[in-house]
């Protein structure tokens, strides 16, 4: 007779599941929350909170309810500037990645993944291109905080600003990604300023919506990249189902409820979105918005060789001409290059081979 298996253990993220095992171990409330504000507060290692139980009942707590969902597999250090990209394993096998991004000020951000590919398939995306796209539960994005902060404790950094920029479209995981959010910003949870979290779209007008109704202090940003709906959506398949018009009326409308200013990613493609035909779409199609317009230099990805980056001169001059026309306009220089590169194309390769291993099953 096959033998029973054990149940798998709870996330520390799942509330009822922490709750009931607090009542069967008989534990204090107080000495709980203690332990959950040293995980997810004061940036403690998983020793240090567990010490916050009685002695008696920590072996019990921990068979029961595991603190990460995700295991680091592989850090890469950045040797041009202050990003480490960590590369995250699922329990069956995929990879993932965040970024940590040590700006100058002093500041650290983290960019998290919301998917492990990306059902959008743009051309200029590496994720997009990976073929597989499967959504990642909340305790999965919340664990990559955990971690981050865990690594960043000894450098005396805690990561400040949380953007969901990493691996997958945020949309495409809405439930997922709003029970990150509300546990993120929660005074119980882990007391994340919401003026300081960003989820980026390419653009899904209803879940925009719905996203600024239920968190109207997180930032919005929209992955624009053309104000010409046949170049869009030559870049962006999915541009096909939501047009700029109704992408333009769920902007209008993000902005009525948050009474805030929206981001506008613009990835500068050479020939494709970079000419004054394009400035002048996109200064028409923004008008009148409270928007900050960010323009991001191409980072080369393997699976489109086809496709090339704007040239830095011509990206500050259309910069240059967007301000002339009034938007606050910044230039993103790209952090981490190098590992970039070194990562891309292994997470490609390697969740490549699992999804058809599995497929094969
Ligand atoms: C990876 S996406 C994840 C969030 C969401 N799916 C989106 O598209 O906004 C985050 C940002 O990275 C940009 N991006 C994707 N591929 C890029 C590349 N090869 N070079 C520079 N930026 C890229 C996207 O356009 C988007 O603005
Ligand atoms: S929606 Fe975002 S993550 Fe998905 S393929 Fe496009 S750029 Fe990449």
């Amino acid at each position: 007779m096959p033998s029973e298996s054990a149940a798998m253990p709870s996330s520390i993220h799942d509330a009822a599941a922490v709750e009931a095992m607090r009542k069967r171990l008989g534990l204090d409330p107080h000495r709980l929350r203690r332990l959950r504000t040293r995980l997810l507060k004061l940036q403690g290692s998983d020793e240090e909170a567990l010490q916050e139980l009685p002695a008696a009942a920590r072996d019990a707590f921990a068979a029961e309810i595991r603190f990460h969902e995700l295991t680091l597999d592989q850090r890469f250090d950045s040797q041009l500037d202050g990003a480490s990209k960590l590369l995250f394993r699922t329990d069956d096998g995929l990879l993932l990645e965040s970024v940590i991004l040590r700006v100058a000020t002093g500041r650290t951000a983290l960019c998290v993944s919301s998917q492990v590919g990306c059902a959008a398939n743009c051309d200029f995306c590496a994720t997009g291109k990976m073929g597989i796209a499967r959504s990642l539960s909340a305790p999965q994005i919340l664990d990559q905080v955990v971690q981050a902060n865990q690594l960043l404790k000894p450098e005396g950094r805690k990561v400040r600003n949380i953007v969901f920029m990493g691996m997958g479209e945020p949309f495409h995981n809405t439930a997922a990604v709003h029970e990150t959010l509300e546990k993120l910003v929660s005074p119980h949870g882990f007391d994340q300023s919401p003026r300081r979290t960003l989820v980026s779209t390419v653009g899904l007008p209803s879940a925009m919506i719905a996203f600024a109704r239920k968190f109207p202090k997180v930032n919005l940003a929209l992955s624009l990249h053309s104000a010409i709906q046949s170049r869009r959506t030559e870049i962006i398949p999915l541009a096909a189902k939501f047009d700029l018009k109704e992408l333009r009326a769920a902007l209008d409308q993000v902005a009525a409820v948050q009474q805030q200013s929206i981001m506008i990613e613009y990835l500068m493609l050479r020939g494709i979105n970079d000419g004054p035909e394009d400035r002048a779409a996109l200064a028409d199609y923004l008008r009148g918005l409270p928007v900050h317009i960010n323009l991001i230099p191409y980072n080369r990805v393997d699976a489109a060789p086809h496709l090339e980056g704007t040239s830095k001169e011509d990206r500050e001059a259309f910069g240059a001409a967007l301000r002339g026309e009034g938007y606050t306009v910044t230039i993103r220089y790209s952090l981490g290059a190098d590992v970039d590169a070194a990562c891309g194309q292994l997470v490609r390769r390697e969740n490549r081979r699992i999804a058809a291993a599995a497929a094969a099953q």
